[in-house]
């Protein structure tokens, strides 16, 4: 079968990027994230991403990675799983969650959002 290696460049709907580089023999992987929505002012950057696959034979790997943005003070973790039927072209269905900083515990209920979105190769 074919095993979902997710090295390589991605786009989601919302036009953000991933490059995703070598994937291990045990599964993790580098890469950068470029971002196309923000909630921050500032201007946006490349951010590195670290994470770890499945590396099942059939193309339906699970994997996760977290992103350390460069240009805010907050963290996303994303957690999905790569559809690849051999004829069809691949597809990552992610969940993910934003942690933004903020100032005092009484605000820390309203720092995560969660959202989901569709990566597709470029
Ligand atoms: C995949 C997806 O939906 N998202 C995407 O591609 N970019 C936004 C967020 C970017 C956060 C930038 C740093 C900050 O604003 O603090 S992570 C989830 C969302």
């Amino acid at each position: 079968g074919k095993v979902c290696d997710l090295s390589g460049w991605w786009k989601n709907d919302l036009g953000s990027k991933m490059l995703v580089e070598k994937v291990d023999s045990q599964g993790n992987f580098l890469g950068e994230y470029h971002t196309a929505v923000s909630s921050t002012q500032k201007p946006i950057k490349p951010s590195p991403l670290v994470g770890s696959q499945h590396l099942d034979a059939d193309g339906r790997c699970t994997f996760g990675f977290t992103v350390n943005w460069s240009f805010s003070d907050s963290t996303a973790v994303f957690v999905g799983q790569c559809f690849g039927e051999d004829s069809k072209e691949e597809v990552l269905q992610t969940s993910w969650l934003l942690r933004e900083k903020v100032d005092s515990q009484q605000d820390d209920w309203k720092a995560t959002r969660v959202g989901h979105n569709t990566f597709k190769r470029i």
